[in-house]
């Protein structure tokens, strides 16, 4: 039965100053980088040995899965990163304050931007600072203006189909490190959370979500290695 781990990067200079991040490429802070460290410690105690990582092409994720590599003694891992893995696009809240956004919009219309499933935040204007588009990863790539949740699962799944889901079925045990909206459009995909609930799925960072799936890759068991910061999970489908 393979196995899969999902890590979310630690705290992010921009989480730490409570600023919309998305695309924008904002590293761990010194907490962040003792959160991936743990979360290498948490799966290594577990017994997990994975023979396959995949991340984002943003610093807070593979940072996050290098220094739990560390930990874990497996620097040597394969690793492959992908754009599909990234945040969502914050679009034109990117680099904006949170708490300031909701002063200024009201506390309902950011928890649409930042919760709904199908409702994405307004589009990150031309020329903005924050526009990643020109950055040399990106290249060839069509980088979106915005991004809502459904926007967001749609770009990782052919990513999952086509090479991590590919990998899981030949046997490989599987970590992916990545950021909170990306892992929670995994989540919905292979738990099967309908749309109006998914919203309600928080993954801690840096505590790995350590899945067991069946033969159609259908979760059998899932639990976070630190009990003390679990969250709620949703109902194995
Ligand atoms: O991109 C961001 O700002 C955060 O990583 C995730 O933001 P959220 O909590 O609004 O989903």
């Amino acid at each position: 039965m393979p196995k899969l781990a999902l890590v979310r990067h630690g705290q992010s200079q921009w989480n730490l100053e409570n600023r919309f991040t998305g695309w924008w490429d904002a590293d761990l802070t010194a907490k962040g980088e003792a959160e991936a460290k743990h979360a290498g410690s948490l799966l290594k105690d577990a017994g997990f040995a994975p023979t396959q990582g995949f991340t984002s092409l943003q610093t807070r994720a593979i940072r996050t899965l290098w220094i739990a590599l560390t930990e874990m003694d497996r620097v040597w891992l394969p690793v492959e990163k992908h754009w599909r893995l990234n945040e969502r696009h914050y679009g034109g809240l990117t680099g904006l304050d949170k708490k300031e956004t909701a002063e200024k919009h009201g506390e309902d219309q950011v928890h649409v931007w930042r919760r709904s499933y199908d409702v994405p935040p307004p589009p990150m204007e031309e020329g903005s600072a924050y526009d990643m588009s020109k950055d040399p990863r990106y290249h060839g790539i069509d980088i979106p203006a915005t991004e809502s949740l459904k926007l967001t699962l749609e770009r990782v799944l052919p990513y999952w189909h086509e090479t991590i889901a590919a990998r899981l079925r030949n046997g490989a045990d599987i970590v992916i490190a990545a950021h909170g909206n990306s892992l929670r459009a995994l989540v919905k995909h292979l738990f099967q959370v309908e749309d109006d609930k998914i919203t309600g799925v928080e993954i801690p960072t840096g505590n790995p979500l350590l899945i067991e799936l069946g033969d159609g890759l259908q979760p059998t068991a899932a639990r976070y290695l630190d009990g003390s910061r679990a969250t709620d999970l949703p109902a194995l489908p």
